[in-house]
């Protein structure tokens, strides 16, 4: 298992330019790109950027790039790819430049058509595969839209290799992403797997484009439906996804059907939901059996119903819920088991927290599932719906001791009668992460156990950098870091990170 390593002075120089802008030491990054709209912080591009420039660092010596001929777009080249990128395409480097192989891993010998380059690297099409790398089995692909949609990058990589990328990919983001000095990290644990690698998506939204204006006629041709294809703002029809659940893939025969009979009632392209819904039916004789009918739902104030375990969500179907239910088990009891706080000098016995702060808490997924055992849950979201839902979601699993309020994260410290030193305190964020008003104030209130969950591991690993750097947050010890894999088959992990404040009170 690979340590996560101290930041050295070039990796201190890139950290110095992503800072926040709004906090100590930030502020350069808007100057680095003034021709452009501002990449996204932790978002797609900057961390291919990062991928990229480490990666041509660790080249040996090549001609000078400023002196070499680019090629023209639509030319067709082959490249050995070297790595895969955090956000899994695979990276070429070819006369000194950076090539971003979509649908490539490393060891792959590939074809390819160069279609525009960038600041940092070109940009190619995937043709096809010339020499496989010994990773790459193409008998797994389970989709015959993989490598043209955007949706999936590793149908070809066998799951035990996504998940030991994913963790390499929570390994550099905290490597990138933020500046700790060395020892302060946990190593990364090994990636959680999802039970289900395929049929485990509970939400799909195929999309169609309209025509420029006017609405659609009955002389049109039925505009493609499905998602958007690797590389291009143009839609690749589908006819199914089987990384969707069942009922949801019923959902887009369906609904695919419903457009092209309805077509001229579209004044506009549009976003199709689809939500699974389950309505289970609890045996009289034996309560703890049940049947379960499964249907998905399109209208997205209607409201969903989500079972994990004998734990009972409803929330609208156009709100955020967590999209596989077949890992939430395990994940939830991952972060319930986490919340405890060490009761013995040794940290050898735990107990529950006597209370429990959900920020970020949506509909009240770990208040509903974690919340049991604790004597006071509190939980915010900016959402009000999720908020009501939320509500309604505790009572009706029997959660009597918790109250929710609607606002942003920071708010809930306004509402908090009980002290940080009994608290354990969740906060999942968004993929931007956390304002810093809300980590100023977490800082202030010390809560004894932080558990850090994460759909953006880079933004992650920038706000611990900013609590373990804090005046504040020094007194917190990192006592692991691991991912779960969501998202079988595409580059996503979820990253949670879990704190324990060991320091004077
Ligand atoms: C990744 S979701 C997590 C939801 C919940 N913990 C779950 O797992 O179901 C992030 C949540 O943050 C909420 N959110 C976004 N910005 C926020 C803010 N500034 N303050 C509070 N909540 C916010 C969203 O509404 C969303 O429910």
């Amino acid at each position: 298992m690979e340590a996560v390593g101290p930041a050295g002075p070039d990796n201190q120089q890139r950290i110095e330019k992503r800072k926040f802008p709004n906090r100590p030491g930030g502020g350069q990054k808007r100057m680095r790109r003034e021709k452009k709209k501002p990449v996204k912080e932790g978002g797609a591009e900057e961390v291919l950027e990062i991928d990229i420039k480490n990666l041509l660092a660790s080249q040996p010596e090549t001609p000078e790039t400023a002196s070499v001929q680019l090629p023209a777009p639509f030319t067709e080249l082959e490249l050995e790819v070297i790595q895969l990128s955090s956000i899994g395409d695979g990276l070429a480097v070819h006369e000194g430049r950076a090539y971003v192989v979509p649908f490539s891993l490393p060891g792959d010998r590939v074809a390819v058509k160069v279609i525009r380059h960038a600041d940092t690297h070109t940009v190619v099409d995937f043709l096809k595969v010339v020499r496989p790398s010994p990773d790459r089995d193409d008998s797994l692909i389970g989709c015959k839209y993989f490598a043209t949609c955007s949706g999936c990058q590793f149908q070809m990589l066998a799951y035990e290799k996504q998940l030991e990328h994913k963790k390499q990919v929570i390994v550099n983001a905290y490597k990138h992403f933020g500046d700790f000095p060395e020892g302060l990290l946990p190593t990364v644990g090994e990636t959680i797997g999802s039970p289900l690698k395929y049929n485990y998506r509970t939400k799909l939204t195929p999309h169609f484009d309209g025509p420029r204006r006017g609405g659609f006629n009955p002389d049109m041709p039925v505009p493609e439906i499905g998602f958007n294809i690797k590389g291009q703002r143009k839609v690749l029809d589908i006819e199914d996804c089987p990384i969707g659940v069942d009922s949801v893939r019923s959902g887009i025969t369906d609904q695919r059907k419903y457009v092209h009979e309805n077509l001229t009632k579209y004044k506009r392209g549009a976003t199709i939901l689809l939500r699974e819904n389950t309505v289970r039916t609890v045996d009289e004789q034996d309560p703890t059996k049940f049947t379960e009918e499964k249907t998905f739902i399109t209208d997205s104030n209607a409201v969903s119903t989500e079972y994990i375990g004998n734990f009972k969500f409803t929330s609208p179907a156009g709100a955020f819920f967590q999209n596989n239910n077949s890992i939430l088990p395990t994940f939830t009891a991952y972060i319930r088991d986490n919340l405890s706080l060490p009761v013995s000098a040794d940290n050898s016995a735990s107990e529950p927290p006597k209370y429990l702060v959900d920020a970020y808490c949506g509909s009240g997924l770990f208040t509903v599932t974690c919340g049991s055992t604790v004597q006071k849950a509190i939980g915010v979201d900016i959402s009000a719906d999720s908020i009501a839902y939320a509500s309604k979601n505790a009572e009706a699993n029997g959660i009597t001791n918790a109250s929710f309020i609607a606002g942003n994260a920071e708010k809930i410290f306004a509402d908090i009668d009980f002290p940080g030193s009994e608290t354990s305190c969740i906060i999942d964020p968004p993929r931007k992460g956390c304002d810093q008003l809300f980590l100023d104030q977490l800082l202030e209130f010390k809560p004894k156990r932080i558990v850090y969950v994460s759909c953006n591991v880079h933004t992650q690993a920038r706000d611990m950098e900013y609590i373990l750097k804090a005046e504040k947050g020094k007194g917190y010890r990192v006592d692991s870091i691991r991912g779960f894999d969501f998202f079988p088959q595409t580059h996503h992990v979820e990253s949670v990170a879990v704190l324990t404040w060991v320091g004077d009170n």
